[in-house]
C-alpha cells in the first residue's frame, strides 16, 4: 500500500515537514508495511524554498542584494541539485518588513529580486519560478525588470529612477539589453492574490496603503501603473491592464507578463508541479493532505485543493487532516477531496491545540488509515 503525504503548514504550530513525520507516523501505526512518500507542500507564500528544496536537492543561494529603497541586504533563493530550476521569493529582497523603518509607498522598487533571479541564471537556471506577494513596492515590478536587462525611459530617451511613481512619465521600455539567457529562461509566476493591475481592485488601491500610501499617493501610483500597463500594450501587444494577478506584489505580475512573457498561475499548483508532486503519486493508493485550517478559502488555490485535484485526476483518495475544519466543504469536495479531519480530541484552546499538533495528528492518521484500510476491497492473490 502506498500513501502520498503531501500537506502545507500549519501555520504557527508545524512547518509542512513537521506535518509529514507526524502523519508518517500515524500511518505506520495503522499500516507497519507501507509505502510512504513525504512530498512537504507550500503555496508560494513562507516555506515554499524548503519545500522545494526537500523535493529537488540543491541549497540555499544567498545574494548580496538591494532591498526596496536601494540599501544592501542579504538575501536568498533556492536553487535545485541540477541547477536547471530555480525558486525566487520576491519577499526575500523585496519584502515590506524590510522597509518597516523606511516606508516610501512611491520609491520603493523590486531591483533585489532581479539580483536573484540574475544569479540564477547566471548560475544556469532556465525554469524560473517566482513567487510573488508580501512588497514593500508598488513598481509593476520595473525594478525586477531592469536587473535583467530592461530599461524604462522618459521621453527624452532618459531611465526612469526607481519606483512606481515615477512610471507616470513612462515613454517607452527597451528590452534590447535582455541577455538570451534570461529571454531563453521559463518564468511562472505565483500570485499570493488575484488583483487586477490597475482601478479600485487594483495593486495601488488595495495594497498601497499598507505600504504607506496616502489617498494622494494610491491615487498617483495607479495612475502611473496604468500608463505602465498602457506602454507594455503598445511595446509588446500584452493588455495586463484587467488581467487577475497583475496586481500582485505592487503589479510585479504584471511587468513579468508583459514583458517576459510570464505565466502567472494559484502558487500551490505550481509548487506542486515545482516538487513533482504528480510523479510521487504514480500508484498511490490515498494522498494525505492538510493545512492549518481548512475552510471556503482553501478551495482557491490553495495546497489543499492542489492536491486534491492532482489525486481526483488519478481516481485516488484524499483526505485532509487540519487543526480545524470549517464548512461548507462542498467546493472542495467537488475538487476531489474525500473527506477532511480535525485534530481536535476534544474541547480544547487554540494554544492547547497547537501545542499538541504533532502527536494530535499521529493519532488522527493512524485511525484514519485504518478505516481507510477496512474500506479497500481485498488485493486479488498474486496470479501463478
Ligand atoms: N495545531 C493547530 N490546531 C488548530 N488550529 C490550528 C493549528 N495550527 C494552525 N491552526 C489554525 O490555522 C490557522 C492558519 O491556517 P493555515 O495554516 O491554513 O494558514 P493560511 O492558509 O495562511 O491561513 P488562512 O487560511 O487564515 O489564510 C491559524 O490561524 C489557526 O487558526
Ligand atoms: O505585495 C503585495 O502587494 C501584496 O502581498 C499583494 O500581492
Amino acid at each position: 500500500m502506498k500513501i502520498v503525504i503531501a500537506p502545507d503548514s500549519f501555520k504557527g504550530s508545524l512547518s509542512a515537514a513537521e506535518v509529514c513525520a507526524a502523519v508518517e507516523a500515524g500511518a505506520r501505526r495503522a499500516v507497519p508495511g507501507a509505502e510512504v512518500v513525504r512530498v512537504p507542500m507550500a503555496d508560494g507564500g513562507e516555506g515554499t524554498l524548503d519545500c522545494f528544496v526537500a523535493a529537488r536537492g540543491g541549497d540555499l543561494v544567498e545574494v548580496a542584494a538591494t532591498d526596496p529603497v536601494g540599501r544592501p541586504v542579504k538575501a536568498a533563493y533556492a536553487l535545485s541539485g541540477d541547477g536547471r530550476s530555480a525558486v525566487v521569493e520576491l519577499a526575500a529582497a523585496s519584502g515590506l518588513p524590510l522597509v518597516e523603518d523606511a516606508p516610501d509607498p512611491l520609491g520603493a522598487g523590486t531591483a533585489g529580486t532581479g539580483e536573484l533571479i540574475a544569479d540564477a541564471i547566471r548560475r544556469g537556471a532556465r525554469d524560473v519560478l517566482v513567487c510573488i506577494g508580501g512588497s514593500a513596492s508598488t513598481d509593476g515590478g520595473t525594478g525586477l525588470l531592469r536587473a535583467l536587462g530592461v530599461r524604462f525611459l522618459d521621453a527624452d530617451g532618459v531611465e526612469l529612477p526607481p519606483g512606481g511613481a515615477a512610471l507616470a512619465r513612462l515613454a517607452a521600455i527597451d528590452d534590447a539589453g535582455v541577455p538570451d539567457a534570461v529571454r531563453d529562461a521559463r518564468f511562472r509566476v505565483a500570485c499570493d492574490v488575484t488583483n487586477p493591475l490597475v482601478g479600485p481592485e487594483g495593486a495601488a488601491a488595495v495594497f498601497g496603503p499598507q505600504k504607506g500610501a496616502d489617498p494622494a499617493q494610491v491615487r498617483a501610483l495607479d495612475a502611473a501603473l496604468t500608463r505602465f500597463a498602457d506602454v507594455l500594450d503598445a511595446t509588446f501587444g500584452v493588455r495586463v491592464h484587467d488581467l487577475p494577478g497583475a496586481g500582485a506584489a505592487g503589479g510585479t505580475c504584471g511587468g513579468l507578463v508583459g514583458v517576459l512573457g510570464a505565466e502567472p498561475s494559484p502558487g500551490a499548483a505550481l509548487v506542486a508541479e515545482a516538487v513533482g508532486l504528480d510523479g510521487a503519486l504514480d500508484g498511490a493508493d490515498l494522498v494525505i493532505t492538510g493545512e492549518g485550517r481548512v475552510d471556503g478559502q482553501s478551495a482557491g488555490g490553495k495546497v489543499v485543493s492542489a492536491v486534491a485535484a492532482l489525486a481526483k485526476d488519478r481516481a485516488i483518495p484524499a483526505v485532509a487532516l487540519a487543526g480545524g475544519v470549517t464548512g461548507p466543504l462542498d467546493e472542495l469536495h467537488g475538487l476531489g477531496l474525500t473527506a477532511a479531519f480535525s485534530i481536535a480530541d476534544g474541547p480544547r484552546t487554540l494554544d492547547a491545540l497547537k501545542a499538541e499538533a504533532a502527536p494530535l495528528l499521529t493519532a488522527l492518521a493512524d485511525q484514519v488509515v485504518r478505516v481507510f484500510v477496512v474500506g479497500r476491497p481485498p488485493t486479488p492473490p498474486a496470479a501463478g
